[in-house]
């Protein structure tokens, strides 16, 4: 017999079972589900990454959607589990789904959802604070502060790099990279490296600085990815990971980079081999990285956490109030809508219309990844 598992219920009358593996910020995405008949369970056990065990408990004998996160193993046997249930939607509460196991859920023709748009300038924002806050040491500098080493201004006192004028590479310029390569322009980089931008900010950005007697700012979709690695000042990582990603940066890329280059990762732990960026960490003192992702989460490589030229935080890149608020609404919906059976929203990179307060959403699933797999019929507002 499966072991009982903590949760909370709200709308215990309702025709449909939705169940969440974790509690989620704010309230619509609750009250959204309860006006539309649905019973919400929202799992309570106080255990930071649930099992595949533990969420096979919740879905139990019948269950018509889950929510769920991107710390969970969502496989074959999640989604046989969920079938079986009588299931037919998941959502992850994350754009990212590298934790979802697509193919297994075209099997049991189940649909995956995920929470694009509304996390972009989030996560972009703090893959910008990570590049200021590695630049200029300000974590070592708060640091020195509170342990009462401050003793007076010094020449050399935590000397880090000027950003002006330096290059900027992306490397995975979709929402999020495109988002912070836009931030960037602004007063930091001479120069761009990004795969897709819209080129016409630059341009337009370019003339109001010549306009002020300034340098333009420049831009060019890098030939290679060694051409980034070669040539940029700081590097921000934003790809999805899957198999072609994984260890994009390696010892070797690493070697490839200027030894007193930043490198950012708010993407997934994987795209960085995290031991041999230790050991480059440990060989080129100069050169800073700022993570908020790491290989084997919730745990850091040996010997990083030791080294000063890291700035590290708890993957909380999307962790605004509104985002992560938009993101239980976006999942909310997704699993909604399949229940619904509404079609799926035409353009994921345009789900601003789900987030209006003041308006029903539209009677649409906001993004489904594996929408053309299931042939689920798509929206037409
Ligand atoms: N740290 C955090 O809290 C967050 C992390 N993320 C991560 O960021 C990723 C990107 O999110 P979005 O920008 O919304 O996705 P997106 O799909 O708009 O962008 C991903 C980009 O990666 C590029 N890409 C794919 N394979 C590549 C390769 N081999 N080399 C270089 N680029 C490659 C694609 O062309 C695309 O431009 C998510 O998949 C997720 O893993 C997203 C949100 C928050
Ligand atoms: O959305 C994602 O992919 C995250 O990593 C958390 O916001």
């Amino acid at each position: 017999m499966a072991k009982p598992i903590a949760i909370e219920v709200y709308n215990p009358n309702g025709k449909y079972r939705v169940v969440s593996t974790k509690s989620m910020p704010g309230t619509r995405w609750i009250n959204l589900l309860i006006e539309q008949d649905c019973r919400v369970e929202i799992c309570t056990q106080k255990k930071t990454i649930l099992s595949v065990e533990d969420i096979i408990a919740l879905i139990g004998d019948k269950c018509d959607g889950v929510i769920g996160q991107l710390t969970e193993d969502w496989g074959e046997t999640l989604f046989a589990a969920l079938s079986r249930a009588g299931g037919k939607a998941f959502s992850n509460m994350a754009v990212g789904y590298n934790n979802v196991d697509v193919n297994a859920a075209n099997k049991h023709g189940v649909a995956v959802g995920n929470t694009p748009g509304v996390l972009t300038e989030t996560t972009a924002e703090l893959a910008a604070s990570l590049s200021l806050a590695a630049a200029r040491r300000i974590v070592e500098s708060d640091q020195f502060m509170r342990a009462g080493l401050y003793d007076g201004w010094l020449p050399h006192l935590f000397v880090g790099n000027l950003l002006k004028g330096q290059t900027v590479g992306v490397i995975g310029a979709g929402r999020i990279g495109s988002a912070y390569a836009r931030m960037m322009i602004i007063y930091f980089s001479q120069f761009l490296f990004v795969v897709i931008i819209a080129c016409f900010v630059i341009a337009a950005y370019g003339e109001f600085l010549k306009a002020n007697g300034e340098q333009p700012v420049t831009w060019k979709r890098a030939a290679s990815m060694d051409e980034v690695l070669r040539e940029a000042d700081l590097i921000s990582l934003h790809p999805i990971l899957d198999k072609t990603t994984y260890h994009l940066i390696n010892k070797e890329s690493l070697a490839t980079m200027k030894k007193e280059a930043i490198l950012i990762n708010c993407s997934r732990g994987p795209v960085v081999d995290e031991v041999a960026l230790v050991e480059h960490l440990k060989q080129n003192p100069m050169f800073r990285v700022g993570l908020d992702v790491f290989e084997d989460e919730p745990y850091m490589k040996p010997g990083l956490a030791d080294m000063k030229n890291a700035v590290v935080v708890p993957h909380i890149a999307s962790a605004s109030k509104w985002t992560r608020e938009g993101m239980a609404t976006l999942a909310a919906l997704n699993v909604l809508g399949n229940i619904k059976g509404y079609p799926v929203w035409g353009d994921p990179n345009r789900v601003e219309p789900f987030f209006n307060e003041n308006a029903p959403p539209p009677a649409a699933s906001p993004s489904i990844v594996n929408a053309k797999a299931l042939g689920l019929p798509v929206s037409k507002l």
